[in-house]
């Protein structure tokens, strides 16, 4: 199990010994325009869905700087204050890999979003998410960010990677364990 992992800490005995692999995912937003920025995925993992910016966290890095790092690479945006706003675990069929995913937000940021290899960024109304275009989790945890809850969710998916087929979500006091 990797060190930076905190699946012990949220899931049960059963999904802790299976292996997990760490992901960030960041949003951006502008606390004056009340607007998020999100990104449409062009190639890889969840292709023309839009979702915050993120990616695998490398073995040398902490997870915060993996989160800082894939904001740059993908949008073009240096976070100067991000904070961690939930924990999703993803389970998906025929897959034994865990995904462990650290979500952020940041409102502090240098630089303009510009279209990368990865990602089309644009902007979204806090409360006008394109959910239909987005991970079908993404309408389920949002309203938790809405009202600056944490939250901790674990989503079983089919292997089609829209279909949830179990869920658990909750409001967590800290993500600091
Ligand atoms: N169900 C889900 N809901 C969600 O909101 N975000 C999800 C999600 N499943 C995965 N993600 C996010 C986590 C992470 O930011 C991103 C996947 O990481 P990557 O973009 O690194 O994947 P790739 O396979 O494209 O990796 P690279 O080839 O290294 O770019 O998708």
């Amino acid at each position: 199990m990797d060190s930076r992992s905190v699946a012990k800490h949220v899931e049960d005995p059963e999904y802790v010994a299976r292996p997990h692999k760490l992901y960030t995912l960041v949003f951006p937003v502008d606390t004056a325009t009340s607007k998020v920025l999100l990104g449409m995925k062009k190639r890889g993992f969840g292709k023309d869905k839009l979702n915050g910016f993120g990616g695998k966290v490398e073995p040398h890095e902490t997870i915060e700087q993996g989160a800082v790092r894939e904001l740059q690479e993908e949008s073009g945006l240096t976070a100067t204050h991000i904070k961690k706003i939930g924990l999703l675990f993803f389970y998906f069929e025929n897959d034994p890999v865990t995904m462990e995913v650290h979500v952020y937000q940041s409102d502090r940021y240098d630089g303009r979003p510009m279209e990368t290899d990865e990602m089309r960024p644009e902007w979204f109304g806090v409360h006008e998410m394109p959910f239909e275009r987005m991970w079908a989790d993404d309408s389920l945890w949002w309203p938790y960010a809405l009202e600056n809850k944490r939250f901790v969710g674990r989503f079983w998916f089919k292997a089609d990677q829209v279909t949830i087929t179990r869920q658990e979500l909750r409001e967590v006091d800290s993500l600091e364990f």
